[in-house]
């Protein structure tokens, strides 16, 4: 280790010392967090499966930054690379439409063994597996509507791809040794104002009852469901909305998905997870960032993610939260996306580990509202970068922004390589 990067660490030891906080202590807690990187960073959510569908659903990437995987193994390769460069050991999040098959196969048709290249990969580089069904760019989904579809054919289609995903959560839950969250999101919704918002949302709850009925040990699958206030083309009205998905997670037992881009522009996430950590099984948050409406952006150290951190770290919600990143830029370099997001993530937590968090509670009971404000403002300046660094260090991945210069390599020597 660089023998500044452990002198300014030795130096910040103490500062926080004083605040009763053990530097080392929080060093062993950051190393238990995993982050699962998702793998439609990486390609532009094209996926494998039937590659040639335009992307659907309200969801958009812009940019034609050269390099994008075309291939699994393209995109295996640019995910190593990004995690040589986080600190940690996290998992990866995937997509059905990202089967590594040779078979043509539709989305009702995929089984465990359409991904077990993926699962030979994660085991080979001790990598957790999450997963998603894909309820967009398919023929199936061309009006907008999925899993509450008015006709029943079109429904069956999306719970048997449902429940079939699930199966390939259990089976990478099993063969990982840690639970993949299988999590549902579906893009169903109006442009325009509906007549009858009530009989979609009666049709999802059932699609998701008979997608649910097969008990799967939580072991191995845990189930999640995303909502989502508007997408594009489905401004007025989304059938999985906050509430629909609030009420059919807490009585139902599943995991409260909460994308952090998903709700309206003054809405802040961070003000969500207590009252739903009181009454869920868990949560699943997407960490992403809005720039005026789901825009999807690299996700940076901004204030809200700061506020999400403290939450989780205050509340002990890190146990009951699954952190994965939800973005898609293609108009920077894709693997370097994904590691800003990830260390951004973990730079978040760090600092809210760095906080005074029982004295703070203290301050804040006694009502010295004023000391609350100026410790917390204080606190902003210290050396948390120090302890950051001398993490990174002990992890063996690069210092600061010494990574950006293995990207940038990477992209000279491989992406810029791809046609
Ligand atoms: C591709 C993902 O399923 C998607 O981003 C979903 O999680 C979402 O957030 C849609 O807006
Ligand atoms: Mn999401």
């Amino acid at each position: 280790m660089n023998a500044q990067t452990e002198r300014n660490y030795e130096a910040a030891k103490p500062l926080y010392a004083t605040h009763g906080i053990d530097t080392d202590k929080v060093i062993e807690q950051l190393k238990e967090i995993k982050i699962s990187l998702h793998c439609w960073q990486g390609d532009d959510i094209r996926g494998f499966l039937n590659a040639g569908h335009e992307l659907t659903g309200g969801i958009s990437v812009t940019g034609n930054y050269p390099g994008a995987a075309r291939t699994p193994e393209e995109l295996r390769q640019d995910l190593e690379k990004a995690f040589s460069l986080i600190p940690g050991k996290h998992k990866l999040n995937l997509h059905a439409i990202y089967a590594d098959t040779e078979e043509q196969i539709d989305l009702n048709e995929i089984e465990p063994r359409h991904f077990s290249k993926w699962v030979d990969w994660a085991k080979e580089n001790n990598l957790g597996l999450d997963f998603n069904p894909t309820c967009f760019s398919h023929p199936n989904s061309s009006d907008g509507f999925t899993l509450s579809h008015p006709n029943k054919q079109i429904r069956d289609f999306w719970i048997d791809h449902c429940k079939r995903a699930r199966k390939v959560g259990a089976y990478f839950g099993k063969e990982t040794g840690q639970p993949c969250v299988t999590n549902i999101w579906i893009p169903d919704g109006y442009k325009d104002t509906p007549v009858d918002r009530l009989s979609p949302r009666k049709r999802l709850e059932e699609s998701l009852d008979e997608i649910y009925k097969e008990q799967i040990d939580p072991a191995y699958n845990l189930d999640a469901v995303e909502s989502k206030l508007f997408g594009i083309g489905s401004e007025s009205y989304v059938v999985g909305s906050h509430e629909f998905y609030m009420g059919y997670g807490i009585t139902r037992q599943k995991l409260i998905g909460i994308d952090v881009g998903h709700f309206h522009p003054t809405e802040t996430v961070s003000n969500k997870l207590s009252s739903i950590s009181l009454f869920s099984e868990g949560m699943l948050l997407h960490v992403s960032r809005p720039v005026r409406w789901d825009s999807d952006h690299v996700v940076t150290l901004d204030d809200e993610l700061l506020e999400i951190a403290r939450e989780l770290v205050t509340h002990n919600l890190l146990e009951k939260t699954h952190i994965g990143l939800d973005f898609f830029d293609a108009s920077i370099n894709r693997v370097a996306a994904w590691v800003i997001g990830a260390r951004n993530t973990m730079k978040a937590l760090l600092r809210a580990f760095l906080e005074p968090v029982e004295k703070l509670k203290g301050i804040e009971i006694s009502g010295d509202l004023t000391t609350r404000l100026a410790l917390r403002e204080e606190f902003k300046s210290y050396p948390f970068g120090a302890v950051w660094d001398y993490y990174c260090a002990i992890q063996g991945v690069p210092v600061r922004e010494e990574w950006l210069e293995h990207v940038k390599q990477y992209e000279d020597n491989v992406l810029s390589k791809r046609s």
